[in-house]
């Protein structure tokens, strides 16, 4: 929720090794697809793990307020009486979006052919956020925009009374542009095509698919990917079974690697590949981790990762890996800090209007901690102090970001000194359990008073 919370300071501290099972909660861009289209599906969805992190839960608030029912069953647990594509009806208050980029944008698509009226707002780090990349494809299909300067929150849409289809092309990596205009062709009559120059994550078209939407993926003579998508399906509910989250498993999977000793078991990590970037570079830096038991799990490619302390070296990654590590590279900016050598990271300038402008928070927390860097608009450098060689010491600014918490909090379990986060608030957004989860590997990780 956007209401101003107090700060939560927290600090991490070097112990001994870490030992024993990750289980980290599910997928966050899962969840929120989960609701979202279970709302708009006829009849029953039963979710089981879904991630009860507050960005989900203030998406399943905007499908109440959409006209679905969404009931809590027990922990992970939820079901979803949808309203079926183009039964949603008028909110009679703001949709709260708190601190999520992918609830606000994806919900604008779902609403964006609907003849009625929303508001959406969110937390002070949401409102900095760029809509335009989404209300401009939005406006191709009828609906209107009218928001604040440069197209922040608050913002209302007028959805489209007579919705065409659409076909566009994304201009810049975003799976949350690309699953707006789907969810926007849901309630369009007709094809609806985007086309993404890089793949990026799929989970919208892998999830609509089961529930029953027409979906086709090509790869075009150029190479990019194009999704065409056949408007006004019956949504057809479905029993989802959320896997863990790659993107929260990389925390203790990015501790054990840097914790001398360490040797853990983190179950169900996705291998999806638009998401599994960064578990390709941590390979390609040296780390010792083993993909055990690979299997499906809820319509995901997953595996066992054993991760054991690993001497890293630092690599260039390349720039067409950007996409599917996207929310990554805050740790792997530690994980490298931690390397012998020095870490390029180039194409990642869309790092900068995520929930803050992570390069600048990254770099600034890095340096305050003894690491040198190195910053471009669109590159990330920097240069590894080897194992035990990061100073700490400081405390750095997480900006209402839960990914700069938890990877300064890393940092501090592996620092010569102690690292402190003047906010671990954010954290609760995608991984609430993680300080329980990190002290049951034995780590020194707590909330200052
Ligand atoms: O579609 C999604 O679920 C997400 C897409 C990504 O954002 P962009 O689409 O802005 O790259 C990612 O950063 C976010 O955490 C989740
Ligand atoms: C960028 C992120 O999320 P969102 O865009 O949904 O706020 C993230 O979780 O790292």
């Amino acid at each position: 929720m956007s209401s101003q919370a107090t700060p939560i300071p927290m600090s991490a501290r070097r112990r001994g090794p870490l030992k024993g099972t990750a289980a980290v909660p599910g997928d966050k861009s899962i969840s929120h697809r989960a609701l979202i289209f279970g709302a708009m599906a006829v009849g029953e969805t039963k979710i089981t793990g879904l991630l009860e992190g507050e960005d989900v839960l203030d998406t399943a608030r905007a499908m109440q307020a959409l006209g679905a029912s969404v009931t809590r069953e027990g922990a992970g647990e939820w079901t979803v009486h949808g309203v079926g594509v183009g039964g949603f009806s008028e909110p009679e208050t703001v949709i709260d979006c708190g601190n999520s980029g992918t609830g606000v944008r994806l919900i604008m698509g779902a609403v964006a052919t609907h003849d009625f009226c929303t508001t959406f707002t969110g937390d002070g780090s949401l409102r900095k956020r760029p809509m335009a990349r989404v209300t401009d494809p939005l406006a191709l299909f009828g609906a209107r925009a009218v928001g604040r300067s440069g197209g922040r929150l608050p913002l209302t849409l007028v959805g489209a009374a007579d919705p065409v289809p659409v076909d566009y092309m994304t201009p810049v990596p975003s799976a949350q542009v690309k699953s707006a205009v789907l969810l926007a062709g849901l309630n369009a009559p007709g094809r609806t095509v985007v086309t993404e120059r890089e793949p990026t994550r799929d989970h919208t078209e892998r999830m609509l698919t089961g529930f029953g939407a027409e979906v086709v993926t090509e790869t075009t003579p150029e190479g990019f990917h194009r999704i065409t998508l056949i408007g006004r399906p019956e949504l057809v509910p479905q029993e989802v079974a959320v896997p863990r989250d790659p993107s929260s498993a990389a925390f203790p999977v990015a501790a054990a690697l840097i914790v001398g000793g360490s040797d853990i078991l983190v179950p169900g990590v996705s291998q999806n590949p638009t998401r599994n970037g960064l578990y390709t570079t941590l390979v390609e830096m040296g780390a010792d981790i083993a993909f055990e038991n690979p299997r499906e799990e809820g319509g995901e490619p997953v595996a066992d990762l054993r991760v054991r302390a690993s001497a890293l070296r630092g690599i260039e990654v390349p720039p067409d890996r950007a996409a599917s590590m996207i929310d990554e590279y805050p740790i792997l900016s530690v994980i490298a800090a931690c390397a012998e050598g020095t870490t390029v990271m180039r194409g990642v300038k869309e790092l900068r209007v995520k929930e803050s402008d992570r390069i600048d928070a990254m770099a600034r927390g890095l340096e305050a901690c003894g690491v040198a860097v190195e910053e471009e608009e669109d590159t990330l450098v920097v240069h590894g102090c080897g194992p035990d060689g990061v100073k700490g010491g400081a405390v750095c600014a997480t900006r209402l970001d839960h990914r700069i918490a938890m990877s300064f909090l890393v940092l501090g379990m592996a620092a010569r000194e102690q690292v402190s986060v003047d906010d671990g608030g954010p954290i609760a957004t995608s991984f609430p359990t993680f300080e329980k989860l990190m002290t049951g590997l034995g780590a020194d990780v707590s909330r200052d008073n």
